[in-house]
Parts: structure tokens; sequence; C-alpha cells
């Protein structure tokens, strides 16, 4: 049907009006110039769009009412079973006088957008042969519509179907634009993730790396990666990040019960979980600290399962102090597939992180098994001895090896307590596993702790790799802790502990490590003394002291010198590649005579020199060479170590050969070999009694 001008006629009005309509971005401001339109040219007193959306069968409607504010109702129910139902099946106009309009959608006659009328018309919207909405035209006057305010108003519908398609095309196109855009970004964004989290493989690293990209791209200020201990089955290990303030995010590192918490959850059902908390009860204890740490505001949270081949590894849990913004079902879709690729980083790292560890192991197993093998060698594989008190001695060893006792080895220096440490070990039940030695007088204090119990990585200053600590080493075997009454008193409670609890931590990490090492300790101190002058923790002391072995100083026992010459002399000049074969009687009568305050150490190095000396196959010891040593004859049995080793004596008779041998320690001529001490020993001993070095010389 033609179109008929407005009143004032003209085709220059129906052109304008064409070209406006067409014009317009959206529907509101479609439905505005429709309504001036047609008030202007008197044929409706307000005008509404019905948009029919075939996908999910609902309507909306866009309008404008007198005061131009915009009126907007999307998928009401009612508007779908409105007049436009009727219009669906036949486009055909549809006019109702007000009162049937109200009778059959009184619903609809309480919007807004049907303010008083007299008279409805509605006019179906068609593109391309489908209807896609209609418009409604309301008359609030006496007069009906004219034949020929119809036939205008027919002219007018598909114009507005016009504009209509006009702006869907457009709003489609800016949807695939918008899509497309989305998408570019969440491309390159998953780029970016996956490239920075693929080429870390410290876990400490990875998750620092994780949270600033979800942070910038996704504004989380918590990000948390919470994984499950393969050590401590029901343990979550937690790095956390969270912003408070941009430039200098928190980290955190601990450890926590998985029974619980959210994360718990999570794992059970492998399942995303996503909640709006606004208050801390409901949480594990180490959730709460959200709450804690943004007083006063709701969380949201975002949890989801890290799941590698099957595998489950850990949660990713992000959250944010307000309602957030990112429900969207993109930006859901988008942190799943950060946490694929995530999962895929955690489980490098883990195994990362296992190989390390299996190769500090591996190293450090080394390195004990030469000591080992040294010593073994040096000790010459077994124990001299036929006097009563040595005998007493073995009978004790033997009896104590089988059990898992703690063992306190009591003795001068150089009488044999490592010897005898490893003779129980050898005829325990461990010995399939090695022996661990430390000595904790060879060890600075500082660092005994990290020897002991090992560090992580970044622990304390220095600490640039994670540390397998002595425990750890000695597993299921046995641990030798050699002058353990050097041990620092601070130190003392933590080895108290793993005797007690069989369990510790690494320095600088709170993963329980069991430990099934068992003890054997030694000392030449006297540790009930050092109780009493509070020295030494009589609690520790008394749990050390379960099973006491005291070796006898060789000047109790002088009738296993000549067997301990005779094997000395042959095992070192087999070792030096010497051939001696006989000890002159009087030498080892000699030898048997005299004190020997370094004890089976100090007769040792005296052989050993001897033997370097004798150009026959005759041990010859020089008389110039017993000259440094009393004679045992000089004193009595009953006479007391303190007696003849008296704080004083001691002190002199290392002065003394300080200063005969310049102040060197170490080396065959160095104050230690001629005092019968390990370096360690003196050095410590010197430490004991105030002796500088430099102060002698
Ligand atoms: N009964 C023994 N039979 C054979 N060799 C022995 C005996 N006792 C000690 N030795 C030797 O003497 C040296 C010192 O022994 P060991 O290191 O066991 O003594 P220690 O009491 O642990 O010394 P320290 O108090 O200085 O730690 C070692 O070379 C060891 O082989």
């Amino acid at each position: 049907m033609a179109y008929t001008p407005n009143r004032a006629g003209s085709d220059q009005g129906f052109f304008e009006i064409t070209r406006t309509l067409i014009q317009q971005p959206d529907f509101c401001s479609l439905a505005q110039v429709l309504r001036n339109h047609v008030e202007q040219s008197g044929l409706a007193d307000s005008v509404n769009l019905l948009m029919w959306q075939p996908d999910n069968q609902s309507a909306s409607l866009y309008s404008v009412d007198r005061q131009q504010q915009a009126i907007f109702y999307r998928d009401e129910a009612s508007l779908a079973s409105g007049p436009l139902s009727h219009t669906l099946p036949h486009p055909e106009a549809l006019y109702y006088p007000r009162e049937l309009f109200q009778q059959r959608w009184p619903q609809l006659s309480q919007l807004n957008a049907y303010p008083a009328f007299r008279h409805y018309c509605l006019l179906p919207l068609v593109s391309q042969g489908k209807i896609i909405g209609g418009c409604e035209f309301l008359l609030n006057a006496e007069r009906r519509w004219s034949e020929s305010d119809i036939a205008r108003l027919q002219a007018l519908a598909p114009i507005i179907s016009l504009g209509v398609e006009h702006i869907l095309s457009h709003r489609q196109s800016d949807d695939v634009y918008a899509q497309l855009y989305r998408e570019r970004n969440d491309f390159r964004l998953l780029v970016a993730i996956t490239n920075a989290v693929l080429s870390k493989l410290d876990l400490d690293e990875l998750t620092k790396e994780v949270a600033r990209e979800i942070h910038c791209n996704f504004g989380f200020s918590s990000i948390s990666l919470a994984l499950r201990s393969e050590d401590n089955p029901g343990k979550l290990h937690l790095y956390s990040t969270h912003y408070l303030d941009d430039s200098a995010p928190l980290h955190d590192r601990t450890g926590v019960d998985e029974k619980g918490t959210l994360s718990e959850k999570v794992i059970k059902s492998r399942e995303a979980l996503f909640l709006t908390l606004s208050s801390r009860d409901s949480l594990a204890p180490y959730e709460r600290m959200l709450f804690e740490l943004w007083p006063g505001a709701e969380q949201t949270l975002y949890l989801f399962p890290l799941i590698f081949s099957g595998r489950m590894l850990g949660v990713l849990k992000l959250s944010h102090p307000s309602p957030a913004a990112f429900t969207g079902v993109a930006n859901i879709k988008l942190l799943r597939q950060i946490t694929e690729r995530l999962a895929i980083a955690v489980d490098n790292a883990l195994a990362y992180q296992e190989i390390r560890r299996l190769k500090e192991r591996l190293l450090d197993e080394n390195l004990a098994l030469t000591e080992q093998i040294n010593k073994v060698a040096g000790d010459f594989g077994e124990i001299i001895g036929r006097s009563e008190p040595m005998m007493a001695v073995m009978k004790q060893v033997e009896m104590v090896a089988q059990s898992d006792s703690t063992v306190m080895i009591l003795g001068e220096t150089g009488t044999g307590k490592e010897l005898i440490a490893r003779a129980i070990h050898k005829l325990s039940g461990r010995n399939g596993r090695r022996m661990v030695k430390l000595n904790c007088a060879a060890v600075p204090a500082g660092l005994l702790e990290s020897d002991l119990f090992g560090h992580e990585r970044g622990a304390f200053t220095g600490a640039s790799a994670q540390r397998i600590g002595r425990f750890e080493l000695a597993d299921r075997g046995t641990l030798f802790l050699d002058e353990v009454g050097d041990m620092p008193l601070e130190l003392q409670p933590k080895l108290l502990r793993v005797l007690q609890e069989q369990e510790f931590e690494r320095l600088g990490s709170n993963k329980v490590i069991k430990t099934d090492a068992r003890l054997i300790a030694a000392t030449n101190r006297d540790l009930k003394q050092m109780v009493a002058d509070r020295e030494f923790r009589s609690d520790l002391y008394y749990r050390l002291s379960v099973f006491p072995i005291r070796i006898p100083p060789l000047r109790e026992r002088p009738q296993d010198i000549p067997l301990l010459v005779k094997a000395f002399t042959f095992n070192i000049a087999r070792r030096l590649g010497r051939n001696i074969d006989s000890i002159p009687a009087q030498t080892l009568k000699l030898l048997s005579k005299m004190e020997w305050p370094g004890n089976v150490r100090e007769l040792e190095n005296v052989i050993e020199r001897a033997v370097l000396l004798t150009r026959s196959n005759v041990l010859q010891l020089s008389h110039a060479d017993m000259l440094p040593y009393p004679a045992l004859a000089t004193h009595t049995e009953a006479q007391t170590d303190d007696e003849i080793h008296g704080e004083e004596g001691e002190y002199q008779r290392i002065v003394r050969v300080l200063k005969e041998s310049n102040g060197v320690i170490a080396g065959p001529k160095g104050a230690a070999v001629r005092l019968g001490l390990k370096r360690t020993t003196l050095l410590s001993r010197m430490k004991r009694l105030g002796i500088d070095k430099k102060a002698l010389l």
C-alpha cells in the first residue's frame, strides 16, 4: 500500500521519516523517534516496539513515556503470550478497544508501557518473510483510526522493520566483533600464561608468576595454590599471594590440614566451586585469613580443581573481597583453560622437584659412602683389645646392638668411641643401611641445625639450594652424634623432640618429616657436670643416657697396648709398602709403660712415625720419639681422669705443644697429631680453655 503523506502532506516528510528510522542505533531510540513522529502526525499517542526472540520464545519491549524516559521489559512472559502471540501464526494487523485489551491481558495493562488509551493497534514487523516482532500504537482519543490513518500506519510498518533489521545487523556485527576481540584477547592471555608457567620449574616462582598474571588480567586479589602433599596424605602445601598492595604483593607459604577446607570439597568432588561468603565462621582457620586481610568485606571465591592425567594435584583458589564481576561464562571458561595449563606446569614442577631431591640424595649418599669407606679402611675393620675392661665393653656392645635403644658412648678422646659406634651399627639389624656421622664440635654452631635437619632453599641467607639433613640421611640406619656435649643449648630441645617423637622439620619448612634413625651419641666431656652447670639440658641428658657405655682409657688397660702396637705396625707397614715383620720385645714393654693422654689415636700416630723411620724389617722406635710421653708408672690406678688431665694440666700441655709446633695445628707435624687429638677436637678444646694461638707466638 502506498504511503499517504501526513496532514502537512509531502513526499519530503516520508523520506525524512524513512531516513531517520533506519539510522537509529538501538531499539529505544527507534521507539523514541517513532513516538515523536506518530504524535506529531496525530496517528497515535504512544508506540511500543515488541521484539520476538524465537530461540527462547520470549519477547522484549522498547518504548518511551511522555517524559521521553526509556521503558524496557525483557523476556516478560506476559509479552510473549500477549497480542504478539496472535500475529505470529497470522501476520496481520490487530485492533482492540481498551476494554477488550484490559479484559484479555490484565497483566500487561498494569505496565507503564500501556498508559491510558482508548484504541490499540498491533502491526507485525516482518523481515525476509519472517516475523521479527510487532509495533503497537496506542491512541487516547474518542475518535477511532480512519481508513487513511490505518493505511499510513501500515505503510509505516515496513519502514520500521527496516530500522529494526538495520539495528539487528549492526548488533550482530558488533557481537561478532566483540566475540572475536574477546577470543583474541583470551588466546593471547592463554599463550602468555602458558609460556610463563611452563618456563618455571620452581614451585615458588611458578606460583608467583601465575598469581601475577591472574591478578593483572582478572583482578583477583588473593590467589592460592593448594597442592596435596605426596609424603603426608591429608596435608596441603599452600602457596598464596595476596594483593593488598599491587606493587608489593604478600607471598605466603605454609602447610595445613586438608580436612575441613574448601579445597577438600573441590578435591573430593573434582568440580569447581564458586561462592560468596560474608562470614568467616564456616571456614578452616587458614581460610579465615582473607577476612583478616580485608576486614568487613564479603569474599567471592572461585576454586578450580588442578587435575593432570586424571591425577588430582590440588586446587587453584581465587578470591576477591567484593561480589566480583567475573561471573561471565567466558571468564569462567577462560579460567578453566588456565587451570588446565597450570595443572601441567604444576605436574612438571613436582616432577622436577622430585628429580632434584633424588639427585641431591644421591650426591649426599655418595659422599656419605666415601666417608664411610675411608673410615672403615682406617679403622682396620676391627676393634683390638683383650683386656678385661675392653671385653666388658664388647659385651655391652653385643647386648645393645640388636635393640633400637639410644646409646651414649663416654670416654676420653681417642679411646675408640667412633669405632664402638660402628661396631654397634654393624651388629644391629640396621647394618644394611648406612651409619651417618656428625661431629657437633666440628660444625660451626650456626650451621649445625641445618646440618642435622636440613633446610629448604632460601631458609636463611646463603641457603641457595635445598639440603637434606643427617637425620634424613640416616633414616632406617644409624646417626652417630660425636662430641654431643658441644651441641649448643638452643639446639638441644630440637634434638630431644626427634628422640621423643621421631619427627622434625627442615629449616624453612613446615613439613613434618618422620625419621627412623637410631641415635648413638658420644662425648669426652663430663655431661653430668655440664647438666649441673646448666650447660647441658638434663631432659636431653637422661634421654641420651638410656644405655651408657664407658670406654676405658689406655692407661686403664695397658695389657691391650702390645696387641694394638702389633696390629698398627703391620697394617701401617702394609699400607705404606714397608716390610716390617717384628717388633722388639723391649719396644713393646716400653710402649706399654707410657701414659697415652691421647689414647689409642696417639699410640697409632707414634707407630706410624716409627714405621716411616724404620729402614729394616724390625720396627725401630727411638728413645727421642718417646720423650714427650710421660711414663705410665708415675700414676696410680686410683687417680681420676681429672687428676691426671686436670684442666690446668691439659691447658699447659696444649699451650706447650702449640708453641713447639709454631702454632701449626693440622698436618703430620701439627699440634693435633702430636697431642693425639683430632684437629677439630683440638680446636674445640682451645676454644673451651680460652687458648688463643696467636697470643702464644
Ligand atoms: N680398640 C681399638 N682397636 C683398634 N683401633 C682403635 C681402637 N680404639 C681406637 N682405635 C683407633 O684410634 C683412632 C681413634 O679412634 P676413635 O676416632 O674411634 O676415637 P674417639 O674416641 O671417637 O675419638 P674422639 O674423642 O677424638 O672423637 C682411630 O683411628 C681408631 O681406629
